[in-house]
């Protein structure tokens, strides 16, 4: 059994995985990505025109709410909102091959690996609000473990975009298990939802749990409740 808290250090560059570019395309090109026709979306970073129409829309909307955009205080708020978008959505200019770098040893470990509390912050696609909480990402693995950081780095790059969470818990998971073909995979997602809290309902203190379940803890309780009371409680040292 090994256990880590999310700390976002580097992983380092060691053993080859033969196919994970073949992996990595496959789980970009799925079907059930959030995409048109189930076809993948164009990955490059925002061009000047991109930053031209965000920061046109940004306008607007500063007009649209009975400001002046060209009061001093909001005459840079249009740049500054549009590379916040920028950054907030860089997950579309990831993969899963760049951001695994190869860091896939063969270890013959076949115990429970957990990296619990991995802190994330995510764009709702229905009102384009924060929802922000902590993932813990179990696997079971057939002999090969990947380096720690990169089940965070997997949950940062998929929470980088527009999302809802259900298919955010789903997509960690499955790219776990494209990556390792491991026997198996468990992600749970605890998140606060702005759009729940300042807006709408208004319901602070509120937090959605998602899960997704593959493999053995799927198909065996005892391992699933294993996984369960390990995120449960936190660890004496913290
Ligand atoms: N299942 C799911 N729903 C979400 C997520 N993020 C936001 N939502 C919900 O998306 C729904 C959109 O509902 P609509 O009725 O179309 O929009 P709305 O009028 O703004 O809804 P309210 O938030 O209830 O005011 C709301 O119920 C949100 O709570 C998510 O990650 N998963
Ligand atoms: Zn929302």
């Amino acid at each position: 059994m090994t256990i880590a808290r999310s700390n976002g250090s580097n992983g380092s560059n060691c053993s080859q995985l033969p196919l994970i570019s073949d992996l990595a395309e496959a789980i970009n090109t799925r079907p059930d990505r959030n995409t048109h026709n189930g076809r993948q979306p164009e990955l490059h970073p925002p061009t000047e025109d991109h930053m031209d129409l965000m920061m046109d829309a940004v306008k607007n909307i500063l007009v649209g709410v009975g400001e002046d955009p060209e009061r001093e205080g909001l005459l840079k708020t249009p740049y500054r909102v549009a590379e916040a978008m920028k950054f907030l959505t860089s997950g579309y200019n990831q993969s899963l091959e760049e951001i695994v770098n190869n860091a896939i040893f063969d270890e013959g470990h076949n115990e429970m690996v957990l990296v619990r509390d991995i802190n994330f912050f995510s764009l709702c696609e229905h009102h384009m609000l924060p929802f922000m909480g902590r993932a813990h990402v179990a696997y079971i693995p057939k002999q090969k473990v990947v380096g720690l950081s990169k089940l965070a780095r997997i949950v940062e790059m998929y929470s980088r975009r527009l999302q809802v969470q259900e298919r955010l818990t789903r997509q960690i998971a499955e790219a776990v298990q494209m990556i390792l073909e491991p026997h198996g995979v468990a992600v749970v997602l605890e998140a606060a939802h702005m759009c729940m809290v300042m807006r709408g309902v208004q319901k602070p203190g509120s937090w959605t749990v998602t899960s997704a379940m593959l493999g053995v803890f799927q198909d065996e309780q005892k391992t699933r409740e294993e996984f369960f009371n390990l995120i449960r409680h936190q660890p004496a040292f913290f």
